[in-house]
């Protein structure tokens, strides 16, 4: 029997705990937690999520705000609105949208934002606390949402503890995703492995791991006989794929059907890691407030 690991049920415990942390926040200070969102251009998909994002915001007590700037801005311009951002004392959350159009680096406006307002957890800065920290934690450090949410939800079904030793697969090497989510397993005390566009012979690695991690962008490209039967997968995809009355729906990057019956747990594709992600940004945007708040 497979189980369906459902993150709107993980997400909402986690934005019910942000919301009493940001309520708190607000009576002492005068003024709500705050999350600034920058989006750059019109790209439909980063629309919806950035609409996501600033909508649960004001539902957990954070003042969320999006920047809309145009698809033509100039890097010049992107930056200046970091550094007015980075200097204004009420924003305790920072958010650039990626990816950025081409003629953008999106690298250099991270590695322009404050890493104390850095709530994506991208800034050089944060990566390497989460590299070197002897402990991780969620209360002192900015850690990328997607993978401290997938962590969260293997924690929370599995129990603390459970993690150990066992031989953890990510499939998928961004510095949003993979290399972040192998760490946090890595420090969970996983064995780990990260395979990517040039592992040999996938399908096999995949099959040993217990826990499987999938965040390659191909929709439903993790197949049934890849997963161990009783392993925990974790599906990070997100994909629109064309239906055949010409709408679309989203998948994720496992064939999710298949893994039923195999898989002991897996994350719904749309209900699961997504919502996860949400729910880990306005965490980390109180995380922000109150360490700023303490100085
Ligand atoms: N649920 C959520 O909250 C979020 C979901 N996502 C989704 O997660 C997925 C991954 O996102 P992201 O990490 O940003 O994507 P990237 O495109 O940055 O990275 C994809 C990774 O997958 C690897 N890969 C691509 N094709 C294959 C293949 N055929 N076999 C093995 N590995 C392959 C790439 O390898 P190589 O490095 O060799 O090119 C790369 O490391 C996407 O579907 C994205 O939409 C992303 C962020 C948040
Ligand atoms: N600086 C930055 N930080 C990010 O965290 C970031 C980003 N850029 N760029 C794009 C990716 C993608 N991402 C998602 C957020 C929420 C859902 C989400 O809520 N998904 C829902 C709904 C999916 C749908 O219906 O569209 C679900 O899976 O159930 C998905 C994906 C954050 N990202």
């Amino acid at each position: 029997m497979t189980e369906l690991i459902d993150g709107n049920v993980h997400a909402a415990n986690v934005r019910a705990r942000t919301k009493v942390r940001a309520e708190a926040f607000a009576a002492s200070h005068g003024r709500k937690p705050r999350l600034d969102v920058v989006i750059v251009g019109n790209h439909p998909a980063s629309r919806a999520y950035v609409s996501t994002k600033t909508k649960m915001a004001h539902e957990t007590a954070i003042d969320g705000r999006l920047i809309e700037l145009p698809e033509t801005v100039g890097k010049d311009a992107l930056l200046a609105e970091i550094a007015r951002l980075n200097a204004d004392p009420a924003v305790d959350g920072i958010l650039v949208q990626l990816p950025l159009p081409d003629h953008l680096d999106g690298q250099m406006m991270i590695d322009a934002i404050d890493p104390a307002k850095d709530v994506d957890g991208f800034h050089p800065m944060n990566v390497g606390k989460l590299f070197t920290a002897a402990k991780i934690d969620p209360e002192q450090m900015l850690i990328p949402c997607t993978p401290l949410g997938s962590l969260m939800m293997l924690v929370d079904t599995l129990g603390k503890g459970a993690l150990s030793g066992r031989n953890a697969v990510v499939v998928g090497r961004s510095n949003i995703v993979g290399k972040p989510m192998a760490q946090l397993l890595l420090a969970n005390d996983c064995t780990v492995t990260i395979a990517h566009s040039r592992t040999r012979d996938l399908p096999a690695v995949c099959r040993q791991a217990d826990i499987l991690v999938a965040a390659v962008g191909r929709p439903e490209m993790v197949k049934g006989d890849w997963i161990k039967p009783g392993a925990v997968v974790i599906d990070v995809g997100i994909n629109r794929v064309a239906t055949a009355d010409g709408k679309s729906r989203i998948v994720g990057d496992v064939a999710t059907a298949e893994a039923m019956g195999i898989a002991s747990y897996i994350t719904p594709v749309p209900g699961g890691v997504g919502k996860m992600t949400v729910a880990c940004l306005l965490h980390n945007t109180v995380v922000a407030a109150e360490a700023r708040a303490r100085g």
